[in-house]
Order: C-alpha cells, then sequence, then structure tokens
C-alpha cells in the first residue's frame, strides 16, 4: 500500500490512532493508504524513508473536559497526501532526497499574532549521508573553477523554485483548502520539473483566496541565469512560480518564507536531481512593513529575496511586489506573461485581501487539479466577497498584537531553542476551543448543559475544566522553582573545525545519561545542531551553525521553515556555470547573534592553510556590532594532533583582531574535541561569563 507517514507535534503521544499503534489504513480518493503516525519527537526508527508522503501534523490541544478518542486527519490531507502518491515516480525524479512535510496551522503563533497564516508545505531536508565530506579534500578544492567557486558550488545543478504562499486560511475549511494547496503545489513542482505548463485552476478552485493564488513570473533564460547564476539552457523561457522569496547566496539557494511564529529550522541542503542545494528560510516578517502594506509587506506575500531576486533580475519592482495573485486572475485563463504586473497587479491584491462578505459566483470546475485525485469536484461554495469600499475593521485585539519583524525575531519562541523544546509549536487554542476538531462527548454533553464536574454528596468537586487549570498553575510554579537559567551560546568557526564534535563532546561529558552518536559518525553540519548542556543552576543552550562557506553567511540571519516552498531540479539542463552573490542577505536582521549569550569560536589548530581564513571569518564576527560585549571563547582544536599549532602561533596569528575584541570576555583555549581535553575548561569558563554578563540577561523563563 502506498505509505505516508504522519508526524504529529511535540509533546503527543503516538499519532495514528488513539490506540498508539501509530498505523492505520484509510481511504482517501477512492485509494488505499497506509497511514503511520509518529510524535515529531519520537526518536524511534522512523518509516517516512520510504514514505511516498510525510505529513507533519501538530495535534490540536484536547480542550479540557473532552474525553480521549480516536483522532482523525482530516480527509482533505489524506487526499492530497494520495495525491501525492499517485505524482510519486515524477517526484521521485524531481525532488531526490527531499522530504516533504505538511504541517498544519501553527496555532499558537497565529492566535499570539493575531496573523492568519498556515503552516509549511514542503521542508527540505537532505540525508546526512546524501551531502558526503567529498568538498572538503584539499585537492579538489578551487581546481579549475571560475575564481570564488568551491567544487561544491560547482557541482550544484540549475533549479526552480516554487512557492505558494498559504497564510489566510481561516476557520473551518482550513483543513480542506490546505490539503487541497498542497496537492497544488506538488503538481505544479512536477509540472516545472517536466519543463510542462500546467492548467491550473485559479485560486478558490484550490481552495485559496484570490491573493494566496500562485503566480507565475515567466523568466528568460538569460534572467534566471542573473537570478540564481544558473544556465537554463535551451529550454525556453521558464516560468518560475513567484516564489515569497527566491534570493541565492553564496550558490543556488532559495531563502524560504514563513509565517511569523514559524518554529525556525536553520537552512537545509537538499539533494536533487543530482544537484545539492542550499536552502535557507527566513521569518517571512523580515520583509518588514506591517500586514495589509502594499509593496513587499508581509501581506504583500513578497519576502525579502523576492524583490531583491526579482529586481535582480530585472523585472521592475512593481512586478516582485505584485506577488502572488498578481499574475492570475481568479476566474479567468491565466494572464499573459508579463501582463498586470505593476500598479494594477497590487490593488488587485489589496481587493482581494478585504474582509469577503459579499457572495460572488462560484468559478467553473476547474481541469481536474483543484480537487484531490480520484475525487469527482464538489460543488463549490459560493464566495464571500467585501462591498467595494470596505474596510476590515483594524484594530481587533488579533491586529493589535501583530508585531514587526524585528520583535517578532526577538521573541525568543521563535529562536531555534524554540524548535528544540517545541515551544513554538503548540497547537490548540488556549481558551480551550480547537478550530478543526468535531466536538468530541464532553464537549457536546457540555453543550447539551450537562456538567462535566463529579459530584459526591452534592460538593462540586472541579470539572475536567478546573483541574485542567489547576494543573497548568502547579506546574508553573514547578517550572518556576525550578527551571535553570538559560544561555544561548554559538558555535561558530569554518567548516571541518570540529564544532559539532565539541558540542557532542559537551553533551557527553556534561549530561550523565547522555548517550551520544559515535564522534567517528559526525558529518558535516548542514544548518543548525542544536544541543543543551547543564551547568550547574545553568543551561547551555548551543546552537552549532554548519561552517561551510555558504552557511557563514547565514550565521547572523534568521532562518526558519518556510511557509512553502519546494525545490525541484532540472537535469536536463546544463550545469551551473556561474554564481552571483544573493541581494537578499541584506534584507535579514541578525537575530542569532542579537539573541546569543556567548559565542564559542572553533580553530581547527591542524589547517594552518585556513588560518588566514579562519581569522576573517571570526574578524567579520567580532567586528558585528549585534555581538558587543557577548563573551567569546575561541578553541584551538585538534590539540591532540602533533603537528597542530600552538597556542601561542594561533594568538599570534590572530593579533590584528585584539582590537576589534575590545574590552569584553575572551580566552584562547587548547582543547581537543575528539579526546575532551580542555572542552570541560572552556565550558565552565564560558558559564561564568555568560553569568556575569549583566549586559545579556538570561532568556526568560518559560512560565505558564
Ligand atoms: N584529531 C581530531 N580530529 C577532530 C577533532 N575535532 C574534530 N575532529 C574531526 O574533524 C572533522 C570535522 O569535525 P566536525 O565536528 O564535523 O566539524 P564542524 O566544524 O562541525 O564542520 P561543519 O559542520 O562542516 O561546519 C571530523 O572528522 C572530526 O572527527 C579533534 O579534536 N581532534
Ligand atoms: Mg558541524
Amino acid at each position: 500500500l502506498p505509505r505516508i507517514c504522519f508526524k504529529t507535534g511535540p509533546g503527543t503521544r503516538r499519532a495514528g490512532r488513539a490506540d498508539g499503534r501509530g498505523r492505520e489504513r484509510r481511504t482517501a480518493g477512492g485509494r488505499a493508504l497506509q497511514l503511520h503516525g509518529e510524535s515529531a519527537t519520537s526518536r524511534a526508527p522512523s518509516p517516512h524513508r520510504r514514505a511516498c508522503a510525510l505529513l507533519l501534523y501538530p495535534r490540536p490541544r484536547r480542550p479540557s473536559g473532552q474525553a480521549r478518542g480516536p483522532r482523525r486527519l482530516p480527509a482533505a490531507l489524506l487526499e492530497a497526501a494520495a495525491a501525492l502518491q499517485e505524482e510519486r515516480a515524477g517526484l521521485e525524479r524531481a525532488v531526490r532526497g527531499v522530504e516533504v512535510e505538511h504541517a498544519h496551522a501553527r496555532r499558537a503563533a497565529r492566535r499570539r499574532l493575531g496573523a492568519h497564516h498556515h503552516g509549511a508545505v514542503v521542508l527540505q531536508r537532505a540525508p546526512r549521508a546524501a551531502v558526503g565530506r567529498a568538498h572538503r579534500a584539499p585537492a579538489q578544492r578551487g581546481a579549475g573553477l571560475p575564481a570564488g567557486l568551491g567544487p561544491r558550488r560547482a557541482g550544484l545543478g540549475p533549479g526552480l523554485a516554487l512557492g505558494l504562499g498559504l497564510r489566510p486560511l481561516r476557520g473551518l475549511g482550513g483543513g480542506l483548502r490546505e490539503g487541497r494547496a498542497l496537492g497544488l503545489v506538488l503538481r505544479r513542482a512536477l509540472a516545472v520539473q517536466r519543463g510542462q505548463q500546467l492548467a491550473l485552476p485559479d485560486g478558490r478552485q484550490a481552495g485559496l483566496r484570490e491573493r494566496d493564488q500562485l503566480a507565475e513570473v515567466p523568466l528568460q533564460p538569460a534572467q534566471v541565469g542573473q537570478l540564481g547564476g544558473v544556465q537554463a539552457g535551451a529550454q525556453g523561457p521558464l516560468h518560475l512560480p513567484q516564489l515569497r522569496a527566491v534570493g541565492l547566496q553564496g550558490g543556488l539557494q532559495a531563502v524560504l518564507v514563513h509565517p511569523e511564529g514559524a518554529r525556525p529550522w536553520g537552512a537545509a541542503r537538499v539533494v536533487a536531481g543530482g544537484a545539492r542545494v542550499l536552502v535557507g528560510a527566513v521569518a517571512r516578517g523580515l520583509a518588514a512593513g506591517s500586514p495589509g502594506s502594499s509593496g513587499s509587506g508581509p501581506d504583500a506575500g513578497v519576502g525579502p529575496g523576492a524583490g531583491a531576486a526579482g529586481r535582480e533580475a530585472g523585472e521592475p519592482a512593481g512586478a516582485c511586489a505584485g506577488g502572488r495573485g498578481a499574475l492570475r486572475t481568479p476566474s479567468g485563463p491565466p494572464a499573459e506573461p508579463g501582463a498586470a504586473r505593476g500598479p494594477a497587479a497590487g490593488s488587485r491584491r489589496q481587493a482581494g485581501s478585504g474582509a469577503q462578505l459579499q457572495a460572488e459566483e462560484p468559478p467553473p470546475a476547474p481541469s481536474g487539479l483543484g480537487v484531490a485525485a480520484g475525487r469527482a469536484p464538489s460543488a463549490p461554495r459560493p464566495r464571500l466577497r467585501a462591498p467595494p469600499g470596505h474596510r476590515e475593521p483594524a484594530a481587533s485585539p488579533a491586529r493589535a498584537a501583530w508585531r514587526p519583524a524585528s520583535a517578532l525575531t526577538a521573541d525568543p519562541r521563535f529562536l531555534p531553542s524554540a524548535a528544540a523544546t517545541g515551544s513554538a509549536w503548540r497547537g490548540g487554542r488556549r481558551d480551550g476551543s480547537a478550530p478543526f476538531r468535531t466536538p468530541g462527548p464532553a464537549t457536546r454533553r457540555a453543550q447539551r448543559g450537562v456538567s462535566g464536574s463529579a459530584r459526591v454528596r452534592g460538593v462540586r468537586l472541579g470539572g475536567p475544566r478546573a483541574q485542567g487549570r489547576m494543573y497548568t498553575l502547579l506546574s508553573g510554579l514547578y517550572k518556576y522553582m525550578f527551571q535553570k537559567d538559560e544561555y544561548c551560546i554559538l558555535i561558530l568557526g569554518l567548516d571541518n573545525a570540529g564544532k559539532t564534535t565539541f558540542l557532542e563532546q559537551s553533551k557527553t561529558r556534561f549530561n550523565k545519561n547522555y548517550k551520544g552518536m559515535s564522534l567517528s559518525k559526525i558529518t558535516t553540519t548542514v544548518g543548525l545542531n542544536i544541543g543543551t548542556v547543564d551547568v550547574g543552576k545553568s543551561r547551555l543552550l548551543f546552537w552549532d551553525l554548519g561552517g561551510q562557506e555558504e552557511l557563514q553567511s547565514l550565521w547572523d540571519k534568521v532562518w526558519g521553515i518556510s511557509q512553502t516552498l519546494l525545490w525541484c531540479s532540472c537535469p536536463d539542463t546544463p550545469r551551473l556555470e556561474s554564481v552571483s552573490s544573493s541581494a537578499c542577505a541584506q534584507h535579514w536582521g541578525p537575530v542569532y547573534y542579537a539573541e546569543c549569550h556567548g559565542v564559542i569560536y572553533v580553530i581547527d589548530s591542524t589547517d594552518e592553510e585556513r588560518l588566514s581564513e579562519s581569522k576573517q571569518a571570526f574578524e567579520k564576527m567580532v567586528t558585528s556590532e549585534a555581538l558587543d560585549g557577548v563573551p567569546i571563547l575561541v578553541l584551538a582544536n585538534k590539540q591532540d594532533i602533533e603537528t597542530c599549532l600552538s597556542i601561542p602561533d594561533i594568538k599570534t596569528a590572530f593579533s590584528d583582531c585584539t582590537s576589534k575584541i575590545g574590552r569584553r570576555d575572551c580566552l584562547t583555549q587548547a582543547c581537543s574535541a575528539l579526546t575532551g581535553k580542555g572542552v570541560r575548561e572552556g565550558i565552565e569558563w564560558m558559564v561564568k561569563c555568560v553569568v556575569r554578563n549583566v549586559h545579556r540577561p538570561p532568556r526568560q523563563r518559560d512560565i505558564t
């Protein structure tokens, strides 16, 4: 049977069925499917490698008092998965090594921010093994390549990226629309990969609002070349769906844009069609502006890179700012390439973004895409549309809660640590209502007016709701008393310096029951490793960022999981020949630097050749304003190797940086991450420094 694997949000039991077996047969879209469920936090070997689709489906919080009952995935999701299965062969060709995840709405963030965004649809993650270490071979480095290009960059193939904004999916129809939209994105990806032009249904058929439609930006090969340094070859004009953000930085890289509050997951390297593609993600809100603003504001659906990339490609700024929905009319055929851009597009989008209160004629039936495979399209419901001149009420409390990106990204819940703890990932609403759930027996009883509380001899003991509140109170108190102060420590350094080894070694040394992975099995870090180490009353939260050249540019940036993006490559087109740098980076706000309490900078003492490169990276880091006053521990790693440079040698090489380090705490420590020598001393020094650093107080405790 086709296998669909889905994961629920952290903290939930094994998904699938309430019986915990996590396996279930379902029929969707006329197909039998086998569902494998597991908790996102589960460490059990996941069957998802063999799954044709991986759906990430955070479980909504059960309203207090609702009885535990079997939990069903929305049929629309399964239909989308079935559609995915249908396209499996093609997708495998298109997106090799890419896992597809479907995240449901991040309700917690939505509630908090008042942004009716929607969750991620596609996430790229290549299996570690696929990344390999070939790029590290010194003999290969730079051989016969244009200046500035390492072999790993040259190895990148041309690619196309697709995106679809699924932001405002409100209410009960959300699940349905979302499911359809997923199918839409995947099919679209396939069509692009095959060089086909797919007749897409309009946005309403796909269950999307006008402004959420796919918009196509036809790009000539030359423009694509400009955009991403990709030689598109003789394939003719490529229809690159307008991404919310596509930026190309230090190689072929897609910058994904995710809704405010989605948890950042960092960058990922995708192996697609034999090409390695670096994919980073950025918080959508970083595009600056406020919801509802036109142009490159978040509501415009155009992220930082889109504008930049588009402008790089010679598109007028208006074309980029048009974003989703700019090029395709809701019920008519696709607009001519290049038509409907500019101011008109913007105004149409704005019209679509308003409240929709007036009934409108449904559009004609789709050509087979809007409805997931195998199902007759159900009659589209009439849509409500705002009368001309209607304005959405601006000052609802939810809207007022919206904060600009800078404030948002400063919120610790949206930092990588939140990904580790899952604190930004909880479904459900605080008021106990669950938007996508049918009421359970207890809720129904309550609705009928039957009290859910127990009574003993006439004394009311408190219903499940009261018990729930009591539990929350007690757990909050417990957390308040026993939770440790948290400090975030960045581990930086060139690739191969030993950062991940150091992190693993620290976890092994400080965490009693930690059974780490074998140090010899550590491979290059793509994106971010997160680790926690408890030292006395403090908890250090390490962010080990990949040190490869492309990733270095992300050290001071924020990334997050994308709202929607699918990356696929065209194996037929010529290989990458040149790489242009990105303009999108300047739009990104420094976040890791701003939020960290300390930096551990790892140097490979045996690599004399790259010492100056390491010094440059260090200098760049240390001069960043966002790191002012942050203690820095410089680790001269690999001291177990005889031919290594000594501490005085390294200090001499880094002597230029002394003035830039200034008056902050800084220590150069000899260390061997492999044997563990110097690891404990280094960390203990760091703890002392971060605790006494009054400029960066520990992260706020998560008190509920
Ligand atoms: N001899 C020796 N080898 C080490 C030491 N620390 C790390 N290594 C080796 O160096 C290689 C790179 O280690 P990683 O921890 O992956 O390096 P990294 O800095 O995380 O690299 P990126 O993730 O690519 O940025 C591995 O083969 C490690 O076994 C050390 O103290 N001594
Ligand atoms: Mg690493």
